[in-house]
């Protein structure tokens, strides 16, 4: 799994055979420079959603539902993920939570929309958990995260994302739920595995969590690429003459000279 947030990262998802393509709420801050997820809106998800869709049309298409969209009551819940199956084209939706949010994916999941369940570190609630903290790290603490775990399964969701969590608990977790597990700073033991797609582009370069691991340098590429037409225009060595410009029609490049000579 991976996320993508835009048409043409969707299609490189697609290229690639991603079997699962996540629209995380990620994307407030590596494509829209939000400081926390916390701010982008369930509109904002569904213009992101769309154009996802749009791009990736052979993975499974899960969307991230946004903080302040699913809280405050199960009804409220499904109408979010209504809209993330109906304007967003999404096929599934996601929400950070464990037991608290059972009847929430019951709820959710009794209509026919299926759910991915986040536990562990779960950065919409960043700041009760004193930041972007690897959670689980007692036995006590793990013991809770295995409960979590059995809860969102037990309550209808078809597969938990495991967050910044030790990778003997995510291990355990995965051994233990009937469902998959899917890991992001949480080992190999799990069932599968997600990364925010600019983080292994190597465009983000805000954060740098230790699960990360970069498959490209795309950012740097990128700011390469611009520079050297910034060189280029600059030396008028771009646009090159013929290679990038047009002709005037057969005969009038003749007909245009006397004409301006005239005029002129
Ligand atoms: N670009 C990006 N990638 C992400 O994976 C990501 C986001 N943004 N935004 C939302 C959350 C925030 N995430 C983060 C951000 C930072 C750490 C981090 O730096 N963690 C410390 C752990 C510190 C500790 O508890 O020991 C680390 O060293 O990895 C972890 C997850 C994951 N998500
Ligand atoms: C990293 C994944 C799991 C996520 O929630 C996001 O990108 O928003
Ligand atoms: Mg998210």
């Amino acid at each position: 799994m991976m996320t993508a947030h835009d048409y043409p990262s969707a299609m490189f998802c697609e290229r690639a055979e991603l079997d699962v393509v996540l629209v995380g709420d990620s994307l407030a801050m590596v494509a829209l420079g939000y400081e926390s997820t916390n701010q982008v809106t369930l509109d904002e998800m569904l213009h992101h959603c769309r154009a996802v869709a749009r791009g990736a049309k052979t993975p499974f298409l899960i969307g991230d539902l946004p903080f302040g969209t699913y809280e405050t009551s199960a009804e409220h819940a499904l109408r979010s993920s209504i809209r993330m199956v109906q304007d967003g084209r999404m096929e599934a939706v996601k929400l950070e939570g464990g037991h608290e949010l059972a009847p929430t994916i019951r709820k959710i999941t009794s209509v026919g929309i299926p759910v991915l369940a986040h536990i562990g570190l779960t950065p919409q609630r960043a700041a009760s958990l004193g930041g972007f903290r690897v959670q689980g790290k007692t036995a006590d603490r793990a013991l809770r995260l295995i409960d979590d775990a059995l809860a969102v399964a037990d309550a209808g969701a078809f597969a938990v994302v495991l967050e910044a969590i030790p990778e003997a608990v995510a291990t355990e977790i995965t051994k233990r739920v009937g469902i998959p597990t899917i890991g992001i700073g949480a080992g190999a033991g799990c069932s599968g595995q997600v990364l925010v797609a600019l983080d292994a582009l190597g465009v983000y370069d805000r954060l740098s969590p230790k699960f990360c691991k970069t498959y490209g340098e795309v950012g740097k590429m990128s700011t390469d690429a611009l520079a050297a037409y910034v060189k280029d225009v600059r030396e008028r060595k771009f646009p090159e003459s013929g290679k990038h410009t047009y002709p005037m029609a057969k005969g009038e490049e003749d007909k245009f000279a006397a004409a301006v000579a005239k005029s002129a």
